[in-house]
């Protein structure tokens, strides 16, 4: 078991108040990971620490010698702004800024890599459709082709299947399966608990802080799900700073 990711002591939140408390842990190579919670548990509080969009007000994110490049993220989609004047084809070419750079032309080899990740994702023959017409679903594959072309280590996904269809769900998924075998470590923010238990070995339940981390049939027990819930409820969002982030 090789360490992909560790959190040491970490303590995230917004202008000093905390959204996730003193959290420790690893994530191994290799790992599929489901982090799961109520609404407000800081599950994409995690991962925007993971991914360096927040830096943490206290304790760390260990990447174990990974370069933050080597990490790829894909926002929940009600975070991304439909209104930007980009095209599909360029929003997919994005996922090779950390191959090419970001003001390298695109050459025939990268032309062909684009051309297949739209396969890959159904999206052939959308290459000119501006982002801000497309449909949630076909928004979400132009995403994981964007993914695709990163070619990253480290996947962090946060609520990738939401408000999608049942198909695009499902191709999606494949992908991340796809993900998976060839040795990527990937977490993923779901609230859909029933895929959780059928398709991730593992399992973070978050509820501001760990309630509980291992195999899922350990961790989503009604006992943990109810505390977590309860956990969440109690939670004062006017509680004051955390003592360790004002020391
Ligand atoms: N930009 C922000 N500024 C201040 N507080 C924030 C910000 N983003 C999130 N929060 C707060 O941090 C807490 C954790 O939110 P977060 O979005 O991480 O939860 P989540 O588990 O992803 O929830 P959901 O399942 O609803 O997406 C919430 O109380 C939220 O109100």
């Amino acid at each position: 078991m090789i360490p992909q990711l560790a959190f040491r002591d970490l303590t995230l939140g917004y202008d000093r108040h905390p959204a996730i408390h003193h959290l420790d842990g690893t994530v191994e190579r290799g790992a599929l990971l489901a982090v799961v919670g109520p609404n407000g548990a800081g599950k994409s509080t995690l991962f925007k620490g993971i991914v360096g969009l927040l830096r943490p007000l206290s304790g760390r994110v260990d990447l174990c010698g990974l370069d933050r490049r080597e990490v790829a993220y894909l926002p929940q989609v009600a975070d991304i702004d439909r209104s930007f004047p980009v095209s599909v084809y360029d929003l997919v070419a994005m996922g090779l800024w950390r191959s090419i750079g970001l003001f390298a032309g695109l050459g025939a080899q990268e032309r062909h890599r684009i051309h297949h990740a739209l396969e890959a994702v159904g999206l052939t023959g959308f290459e000119r459709r501006p982002i801000g017409n497309l449909s949630g679903g076909q928004l979400q594959r132009v995403l994981f082709a964007r993914l695709l072309l990163q070619d990253a280590r480290v996947i962090v996904l946060d609520e990738p299947f939401n408000a999608i269809d049942a198909k695009t769900a499902a191709d999606l998924f494949a992908l991340v399966r796809r993900w998976h075998g060839e040795g990527r470590t990937i977490l993923a923010a779901l609230h859909d608990l029933e895929m959780v238990r059928t398709s991730f070995p593992e399992v973070l339940l978050l509820a501001r802080e760990k309630v509980a981390w291992g195999p899922a049939e350990d961790v989503l027990t009604p006992a943990n799900l109810q505390k977590a819930r309860r956990m969440c409820e109690a939670f004062d969002e006017d509680a004051s700073e955390c003592r360790v982030a004002a020391e």
